[in-house]
């Protein structure tokens, strides 16, 4: 759900009852949030992938429409991180313009009562409307723990009801509990700011342990110890120190051969497409601006980059079966020494490796960090992971450059991408190592991670995530990335070339004399001027590059030609030291206004995303510079 439809919905609260989902991390709460509202938020088997509070409505079979709010997790009500924090802050109504909500929704994980239950415990002694989800009920059934659920609702003194965040109706009982509950809140009288922290004492917490523990005794059976569960045997392999990283390593290798053997078709297709498109429209329209807009601006623009979707939805594919498998927070413990001898806490895995799909979500996610230079650290490096905007980029090099051949079982091409993702990972590696001098950081703070249990990826997470994939990437095409190719189109067309001038048209127009000028600060790296008018609208956002590169290029081609594919295009007129310096020059550049806007918004000042910006800039302009002069002294 957008920012905008949030605040909209803000505001609706303003009338509509709300009620808030509390719980432990990876309890279920955003799978029930996404059943209740229709709403599309990430799911993934590991703690801490809610770290803002999210809104949405529901109509209650009632006909009552009320706002349910998803929080991130939290162990208890005195916060130890910045998701945390957001959490309590809903609790307590302290977010500005909202009140306290009327109900709280304690989702709790059926499996596993004993943790659970401590919070529940504390969120009962504020005295709130509540009711029980016990979630996770199907895991729950399958491994014969039979929860009394009467039982708990006594001891609890509010209703229990039995979800499954991961079933079409598996909602149905909470979604029938909420209209009484809520009825019965709304005579109860709640203040509109409350304060739950208070002081934690060793006796309070024993106190708490005791309580679980004599609600366990009653409401659930013992379960008698079968033989060893498949994760703990899984994990003897995967968790082995020298098997482990093995397995790791070729994990990240299929995925990125993948995404080039298995997308050659589509692809293709794709490509196909766009080209007798172009030719289509040529062929039916009178030549002038207009058949230029659409041939060399939205199609061999815009349409150049859509040509990416099948590599980004298999590297997406990859990502989510990674995220609902529960392995990422093993490999967060394989390389957690690893981690820390470069100076990044093991806590800042998961948000590195939310960075590979987008920078935006994987800085945000860094608010788990609680440590306040470790979490700097991974905001700072965070945009050297390969984004999937960086995809379309490197394909289109990559097929351009680099032979589509096999070496043994590797794909000269996969190689390569691999080369490039490790580059980032290098070069971030190294920026981390510096900070970790900087600032003589040298005490290491131990993991403290939840291993979910291993589970099979759900297929309607996963069709469900590449379809939100897939409509934001062709959105981001039909939008940014198409009005940009349009302004450049524009800036490369006027004005026009005086009459008889020789040289193609483009070199007279606006864009072509910014070129010119720009090309002055990229010749010694080895950008041309097309390049660097490519590079001006890309700083929006990286895959704009390609397509403004198929607009230049289209309209430097000799006057009626149909745009031809920008690969041999390109592989016809840059040489390879070019290409490899732009190669170069992407793995480090921070050509992303979104990026530098969240580290704002993160950091609470300017000076991060300014500091950012400048070191990655100079890190992209020396990367490129090297890479630019050694490959011509070895083509030489
Ligand atoms: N089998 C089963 N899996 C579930 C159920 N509910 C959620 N899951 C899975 O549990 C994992 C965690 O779900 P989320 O909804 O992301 O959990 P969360 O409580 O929002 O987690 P945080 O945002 O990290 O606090 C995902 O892999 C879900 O697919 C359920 O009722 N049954
Ligand atoms: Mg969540």
């Amino acid at each position: 759900m957008s920012d905008t439809v949030a605040a909209t919905l803000g505001e609706l609260k303003q009338r509509a009852p709300s009620v808030a989902l509390v719980g432990n991390p990876n309890c279920g709460k955003t799978a029930l949030f996404n059943l209740l509202t229709g709403a599309r938020q990430k799911v993934a088997n590991y703690a801490g992938v809610t770290v803002e509070r999210k809104m949405g409505q529901v109509r209650l079979p009632d006909g009552r429409t009320v706002s349910v709010i998803d929080l991130p997790g939290t162990y208890s009500l005195r916060p130890a991180t910045l998701d945390e924090q957001v959490t309590l802050e809903v609790i307590e109504g302290r977010r500005a313009g909202e009140d306290v909500p009327d109900l709280i929704v304690a989702v709790v994980d059926a499996t596993n009562l004993r943790m659970n239950l401590r919070l529940v415990l504390e969120l009962r002694a504020l005295g709130r409307p509540m009711v029980l989800a016990l979630n996770m009920a199907d895991v729950a059934r399958d491994r014969g723990l039979a929860i009394d659920t009467a039982a708990l609702a006594e001891e609890l003194g509010c209703p229990v009801v039995e979800t499954v965040g991961v079933r079409n109706d598996g909602h149905a009982q909470l979604l029938a509990q909420l209209g009484p509950s809520l009825t019965a809140a709304a005579g109860q009288h709640v203040p509109a700011c409350i304060n739950v922290s208070e002081e934690t004492s060793l006796d309070n917490v024993l106190a708490l342990q005791q309580q679980v523990r004599r609600i366990l005794a009653r409401v659930q059976p013992p379960v008698v110890a079968g033989k060893p569960r498949l994760d703990a045997q899984l994990d003897r392999w995967v968790m082995h120190p020298v098997v482990g990283p093995l397995l790791l390593a070729v994990l990240l290798f299929i995925v990125f051969q993948a995404v080039f053997s298995w997308a050659s078709v589509p692809t293709d297709l794709i490509d196909s497409g766009m080209k007798a498109l172009g030719a289509w429209v040529s062929e039916h329209m009178a030549a002038g601006p207009l058949r230029s807009l659409i041939v060399d601006g939205a199609i061999a623009g815009a349409g150049s980059v859509l040509v990416f979707l099948p590599q980004i939805l298999i590297l997406f594919a990859f990502i989510l079966v990674l995220e609902d498998s529960g392995y990422l927070p093993r490999a967060a413990f394989l390389l957690d020494t690893l981690m820390g001898k470069v100076g990044l806490s093991g806590r800042a895995f998961i948000p590195l490796l939310s960075s590979f799909a987008c920078a935006v979500p994987g800085i945000m996610a860094t608010r788990t960090i609680s440590n306040w230079k470790d979490r700097l650290t991974t905001i700072m490096i965070a945009p050297m992971m390969t984004c999937s905007a960086r995809l379309p980029v490197y394909a289109l090099l990559i097929a351009a450059f680099v032979p589509d051949t096999t070496m043994g079982p590797f794909n000269l091409r996969g190689l390569t991408l691999f080369a490039l993702y490790l580059a980032g990972v290098l070069g971030s590696v190294l920026v981390a190592w510096l900070f970790k001098r900087l600032w003589h950081k040298s005490r290491y703070q131990p993991l403290m991670l939840e291993l979910p249990p291993y589970r099979l990826p759900s297929l309607r997470n996963l069709g469900l995530g590449l379809w939100e994939r897939a409509r934001i990437f062709v959105r981001r095409v039909g939008t940014i990335i198409f009005a940009l190719t349009v302004v450049l189109w524009f800036l490369a067309t006027y004005p026009a070339a005086p009459a008889g001038a020789p040289g193609a048209a483009i070199q007279y127009s606006f864009a072509g004399h910014l070129g010119r000028l720009l090309e002055i600060v990229f010749a010694p790296i080895g950008f041309n001027w097309q390049i660097a008018i490519a590079l001006v609208p890309g700083m929006a956002a990286r895959e704009v590059v390609v397509g403004a590169l198929g607009t230049v290029y289209a309209l430097s081609a000799a006057d009626d030609a149909v745009a031809d594919a920008l690969a041999p295009v390109i592989a016809h007129s840059w040489s390879l030291a070019t290409a490899l310096s732009l190669l170069a020059w992407f793995v480090f550049a921070p050509q992303c206004i979104s990026t530098l806007a969240t580290v704002k918004r993160e950091t609470n000042s300017w000076r991060y995303p300014a500091a950012m910006a400048i070191y990655l800039f100079a890190l992209a302009y020396l990367a490129a510079f090297v890479t630019y002069r050694v490959t011509l002294a070895l083509t030489a």
